[in-house]
């Protein structure tokens, strides 16, 4: 398909339960689509509900109502009503994530944390640590520190590790919140050109870059999601 990722009507409020429930609109009447090959990149000020709109569309947050439909294996699935077996499939095949921080599992090597999405689906442990291997190398992450665990790595250096865990995988969408805010300008200018790799490769790619460099240089498009902002309506 050539529309991989379809948002519509979506909207989302966060119930405060510690304030008597009382409800904070946070987006609503949310519609966008990203086709294959290309990257559409969220804007607009702090707080308007970029990160939040990413975790509606990776799972992690419920929408109130709408629709997050994404073609899946050649089906159309909708994320927003999915149940969490089929969410954890689609994942898996389907809708990669890059978060800005990488969650580190105690005793696992770099290289081995960057190899396991391909491990988990299906491939031969050797070839997913060559492919991991090569992604390290390209990230300029030295090689003294691919079988550490990252948990004592830097920022910057965690960040490489958690680029290349997202950018292993042949997913067809892939979710970016700020894969480039620790990184160096040489570093800035790999993840640059593996978004371009990604593209060319026909994947949809959405994503929140506060670079302005990153983001002029990755961007087809920039959405801006102040349009999609109740509280304007709410102040008026
Ligand atoms: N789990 C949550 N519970 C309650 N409120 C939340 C939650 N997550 C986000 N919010 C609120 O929703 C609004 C949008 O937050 P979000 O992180 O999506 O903004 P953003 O546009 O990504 O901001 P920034 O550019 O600063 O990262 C904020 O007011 C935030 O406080």
């Amino acid at each position: 398909m050539a529309t991989p990722l379809v948002v519509s009507e979506v909207a989302k409020s966060f119930t405060m339960h510690l304030r008597d429930g009382i409800k904070l609109p946070v987006v609503s009447d949310v519609s966008f689509s990203v086709a294959s090959g290309e990257c559409v990149v969220l804007g607009g000020p702090s707080g308007i509900g970029k990160s939040s709109l990413l975790k509606m569309i990776y799972g992690n947050y419920a929408v109130d109502t709408g629709q997050i439909l994404v073609d899946h294996k050649g089906r159309i699935v909708d994320l927003a009503a999915a149940d969490p077996r089929t969410i954890l499939d689609v994942r898996r095949q389907t809708l990669g994530y890059v978060s800005q921080f990488l969650r580190t599992v105690p005793r696992v090597a770099a290289i081995d944390v960057v190899a396991e999405p391909l491990v988990a689906r299906g491939e031969a442990a050797a070839s997913a640590r060559e492919k991991a291997a090569a992604l390290l190398e390209k990230l300029n992450l030295p090689e003294t520190l691919w079988q550490l665990p990252p948990a004592t790595f830097s920022g910057g250096e965690q960040q490489r590790v958690n680029i290349a865990r997202g950018f292993i995988t042949e997913h067809t969408i892939l979710l970016l919140d700020e894969p480039t805010a620790s990184l160096d300008a040489k570093n800035r200018a790999v993840v640059i050109g593996m978004i371009e790799e990604k593209k060319k490769g026909g994947v949809a790619l959405l994503g929140i870059f506060h670079d302005e460099e990153v983001r002029e240089a990755a961007a087809d498009r920039i959405l801006d999601v102040q349009q999609f902002s109740p509280r304007k309506a709410i102040a008026a």
